[in-house]
């Protein structure tokens, strides 16, 4: 039963906002006024607290020096003191610099009711103040379900609420003033002092940033100085994420979706709704997020803080394996090599390998002991039989010469060293010239190494043969899930309590040959029976971005292309004659773009890291410019220069792709996977430069 919301009333006239936009903007201030005089009058026994502090110190004092007869008296004071102080705790009410992001007036049973969604519940009654945390179900469950106009019907405790939806608004508030509502397709900022109405396109992402690129300028004006603040994602959840959000705690959650439709979002928002509904169940110690790659994991921590979990484990599947692997053996990994040739890594990461291992008979019922298992292992990656065997099952997506490789690369593993086979023999005269130890820097530097993926595989072995894991999580995020092996998701299942778990992942964006699809996946993990929510609007990107990000994955592309939430300015393409013409000429853009924008964050995303250290170079005297490699991302406004590698799960106001050759993105599959993880980690503007000849996948997309 849902109304048809009623059409916006216009919001201009000439340049200044219609009377109907004015009251919207005089009603949001009135109310943001109610809110932060309630909140003071609660705050105000709470600034008093540093004298309760203080008094609480002096009566210790006095209870040092007290008589046994007067003790009492001190002791009872000290209680007293203690109550007060624990009813007033300012930590849990809500922030009066911001102290919502949402505003929903509700009409029912002839009555009007305006709540207002935040981070803390704070009601004061009389004053028709109440402040909800968005993770309350039931009126967090009027706000993302329906819209300005609509009839609503929600269960709360012990009834069933019917009635009206007569106000929507998402709303920000920095520093204690209003400085955005959006209401429905309105959007209404405060900029200088003023109030304007944005555009509905530039307005869509909350960024503010125009369409109109000035020509052959980087930026659209999302770094300006002086713009208004972006809304809170919580605030945007649509009804899809929010149906994902609010999904029960033990039913296990596959959120698929193109890049940039929010899974991580999600995600990380059902974690924290969880945790919230029984933080007995779900405490954050018991709370497990997993990532492959560094720069995801600390956003992931950043972004959990304003979900009030800023105490919960983010880490990488390295370091998650370091811990499992001390934990189940009682000891620390052993020395890792620590480049993997490409191809061993990969034969040890595909799925073909997985289920030969799974299949193979195992006898034993107690957990072996490591030295046994690393043998085992061992003994499988010099046979070539069995290599031979994981490539035929991989089906044309290992190559035969694999099997060479990984038996050269295990043999020098297994070798003794020559530190071992010279025992006995002075240290000191074990050094090379250089200060290096003998085998450094040679084939020899393998020996009684492992390589980091042979630490999941171990895992996995052990726990097949027996024995749970004393330490489990209670719930548990995987996002960019299609770059987590088997072996891994077969881990991390054993490590988890239940079934609460969500699996976050995009096909489309596979960057390492681990992903075997996702039954497969969900199988491992042991949650076959994973509901399974796919999300279909791509917010992060702008319509160019998304179209040419759909184009550049050719035949791998899904069947539907992904909707995009806005339009945005088209993307650029350059060709240059050489690579030295393309860097003199992004490095030029970037300074003016950090000059003009200094609130912008930017990246040049370069096929390796080599790239990105000359890029670099170039930019060394620019202090907003950093070479953020191997996650080392601190996300603060400027130019970070990285590589595909490291920016899975990031975004950035402007991306530059600067060396988008024949070479760095031929014409496979991988390539397309890597150039589409670059280009959709744009979210307002995207530059693509080509010296010498361009890639191939850029057929389609014009030069600039
Ligand atoms: N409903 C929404 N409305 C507006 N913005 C949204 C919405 N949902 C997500 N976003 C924003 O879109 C961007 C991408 O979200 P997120 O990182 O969760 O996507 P993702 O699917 O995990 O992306 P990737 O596949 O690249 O890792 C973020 O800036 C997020 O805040």
């Amino acid at each position: 039963m849902r109304a048809i919301p009623a059409s916006p009333a216009p919001v201009l006239e000439g340049d200044t906002l219609t009377a109907a936009a004015r009251a919207i903007v005089a009603e949001e201030e009135a109310l943001l006024a109610t809110v932060q005089r309630a909140l003071a009058a609660r705050l105000a026994p709470a600034r008093g607290e540093g004298d309760l502090v203080g008094r609480l110190r002096d009566l210790r004092d006095e209870a040092l020096e007290a008589t046994p007869k007067d003790l009492p008296t001190v002791f009872q004071e000290m209680g007293l003191l203690r109550a007060v102080m624990e009813r007033v705790r300012p930590d849990q009410l809500p922030d009066p610099a911001a102290p919502y992001f949402a505003h929903l007036r509700v009409h029912e049973g002839g009555e009007r009711r305006d709540y207002f969604l935040g981070r803390h519940t704070f009601v004061d009654r009389p004053a028709g103040v109440r402040v909800v945390d968005w993770r309350f179900a039931p009126v967090a469950g009027i706000f993302y379900r329906y819209r300005e106009g609509e009839e609503f019907e929600e269960a709360f405790p012990g009834r069933v609420a019917t009635g009206t939806v007569e106000a929507r608004r998402v709303v920000v508030v920095e520093r204690g003033v209003l400085t955005r509502i959006a209401a429905g397709p309105l959007t209404l900022v405060r900029e200088g002092g003023r109030w304007r109405a944005l555009a509905a396109e530039a307005a869509a992402l909350g960024g503010g940033a125009g369409s109109a690129a000035r020509a052959g300028a980087l930026g659209t004006g999302a770094g300006a100085a002086g713009r208004a603040g972006p809304a809170d994602i919580t605030a945007l959840l649509d009804p899809d994420q929010y149906e994902a959000v609010a999904a029960p705690a033990d039913r296990p959650l596959l959120v698929l979706g193109s890049a940039g439709s929010g899974k991580t979002t999600v995600a990380l928002h059902r974690l924290a709704r969880i945790a919230f509904e029984d933080p007995r169940r779900f405490p954050p110690a018991r709370l497990q997020v997993v990532v492959p790659e560094l720069g995801l994991a600390r956003l992931a921590a950043r972004l959990l803080e304003p979900l009030g979990l800023e105490r919960s484990p983010v880490r990488t599947l390295e370091s998650w394996s370091r811990g499992a692997f001390q934990s189940v053996f009682g000891a620390p990994p052993p020395r890792l090599f620590p480049e993997t040739p490409p191809l061993v890594a990969r034969l040890k990461r595909h799925p073909a390998l997985y289920e030969l291992l799974r299949r193979r008979p195992h006898v034993a019922r107690e957990r072996p002991a490591l030295a046994r298992l690393r043998r085992e292992l061992g003994d499988l990656f010099v046979d070539r039989g069995f290599l031979e065997a994981v490539v035929k099952a991989a089906a044309g997506t290992l190559p035969a010469t694999a099997v060479d490789e990984t038996l050269r690369h295990t043999r020098l593993q297994l070798s003794s060293s020559t530190e071992d086979l010279l025992a006995g023999v002075d240290p000191e005269r074990l050094q090379t010239l250089d200060g290096k130890a003998v085998d450094e820097d040679t084939p020899e530097a393998a020996a009684g190494t492992l390589d980091v993926e042979d630490l999941p595989i171990l895992l996995f072995l052990a726990a097949l043969r027996a024995g749970a894991p004393a330490r489990k999580a209670a719930h548990l995020v995987v996002d960019e899930a299609e770059d987590v092996t088997l072996f891994e998701l077969h881990v991390l299942g054993r490590h988890l309590a239940g079934t609460s778990v969500t699996l976050a992942g995009d096909e489309s964006q596979q960057t390492f040959a681990s992903y075997a699809g996702w039954p497969q996946a969900l199988a491992a993990l042991g949650a076959p029976a994973a509901a399974t929510v796919r999300l279909a609007t791509t917010y992060r990107c702008p319509e160019p971005v998304a179209a040419l990000a759909h184009a550049v994955l050719g035949p791998i592309a899904p069947p539907e292309r992904p909707r995009a939430g806005r339009r945005g300015a088209p993307v650029s393409r350059f060709d240059f004659p050489t690579e030295a013409h393309a860097h003199l000429f992004l490095a030029g853009a970037l300074r003016d773009l950090v000059e003009r924008e200094p609130g912008a964050s930017a990246a040049v995303v370069c096929s390796g890291p080599e790239v990105a250290r000359s890029l670099h170079r170039l930019l060394a005297d620019m202090p907003e410019a950093r070479l953020s490699l191997d996650g080392a991302f601190t996300f603060r406004p400027g130019v970070d220069l990285t590589d595909v590698d490291g920016v899975k799960g990031l975004e950035f106001d402007y991306v530059v792709v600067p060396d988008a050759t024949a070479r760095a993105y031929p014409e496979t599959d991988e390539a397309r996977r890597r150039l589409h993880v670059a280009v959709t980690r744009a979210a307002h503007q995207l530059w693509i430069a080509a010296p010498g000849t361009p890639s191939p996948l850029l057929r389609g997309l014009p030069r600039g």
